[in-house]
């Protein structure tokens, strides 16, 4: 099967000293769970943000869907960014404005300037709204304000805004930092039912270690700009870990082969 995504050669450097990323290569196949793994400042957020476009790669190509992604035009660029749904750490919602009018706006990249202003959204578009929201559990709250809401539901509206684009790929940067590990449960299990019942490809920034072997596919561990990891979670063994997160990697050792880890910590 073809990539949906490719990322090849990829470097990125912020002013003059600081090289983010290092000629970064991988793909993702489509409906795979891919988690970017390692230390603060490795360069994870650097990454998904060259893929979508939120900042510029300074070299190297990004296939996405078959586009090459660094060159497209402001108009291919908004085509592009339907197609790819963000979860961000902080939800980015409209805090002000109600749980169904945030999953809504995950239409907006789809209609002119004027009728995204005036909230003007079809039927169809209101019914699929009501359908995403049940299945994350939040038809109760389809019409609180989200400054009303606890984390993991904000971020259960994120994800639903996201998934009213009907999008090939979630790109999730660091989606349960702010959660416990309840909330933070929930959502991991929301994505993997988004990736394996939807077929909705998933790559996700994740500081837990435990929680990628948990949930992925595939895991790709990055360390100063550089892929160090890609393979499965079943192979990562400890010298994995420690060349992933060097001096931090004694207090991430965990018997890696039990992944039943995760879910102690949720409780
Ligand atoms: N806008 C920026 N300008 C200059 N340097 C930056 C900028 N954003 C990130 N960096 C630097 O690039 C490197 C990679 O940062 P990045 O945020 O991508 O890492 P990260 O792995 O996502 O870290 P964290 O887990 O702490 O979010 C770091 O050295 C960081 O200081």
């Amino acid at each position: 099967m073809t990539a949906l995504l490719e990322v090849k050669d990829v470097s990125k450097q912020y002013g003059s000293d600081t090289l983010a990323l290092a000629n970064i290569s991988f793909s993702v196949k489509e409906g795979e769970f891919v988690s970017v793994i390692g230390p603060s400042g490795a360069g994870k957020s650097t990454l998904l943000r060259c893929i979508n476009r939120m900042i510029d790669a300074s070299s190297g190509t990004i296939t996405f869907d078959g586009v090459n992604v660094p060159t497209l035009n402001k108009r291919e660029l908004r085509r592009l960014r339907t197609k790819i749904g963000m979860i961000f750490q902080h939800y980015n919602l409209v805090n002000r404005l109600s749980v169904m009018e945030n999953v809504l706006h995950g239409r907006l990249g789809f209609k002119s300037t004027v009728a995204g202003a005036l909230g003007i959204y079809t039927e169809a578009e209101k019914q699929q709204a009501v359908e995403i929201l049940s299945i994350l559990g939040l038809s109760e709250q389809m019409y609180k304000r989200c400054d009303q809401l606890s984390g993991g539901q904000k971020q259960r509206v994120g994800i639903g805004r996201a998934l009213l684009q009907n999008p090939k790929m979630l790109l999730c940067d660091e989606p349960i930092a702010s959660l416990d590990p309840n909330a933070s449960k929930i959502i991991m299990d929301h994505l993997q039912n988004i990736s394996s019942s939807m077929g909705i490809t998933v790559l996700i920034n994740l500081h837990q270690v435990e929680i990628a072997l948990k949930y992925s596919d595939r895991i790709i561990g990055v360390s100063r700009g550089e892929v160090v990891y890609n393979g499965s979670p079943d192979k990562m063994t400890n010298e994995d870990i420690v060349r992933i997160y060097g001096s931090e990697a004694e207090t991430l050792m965990i018997d890696v082969g039990d992944k039943d880890v995760g879910d102690k910590n949720a409780g």
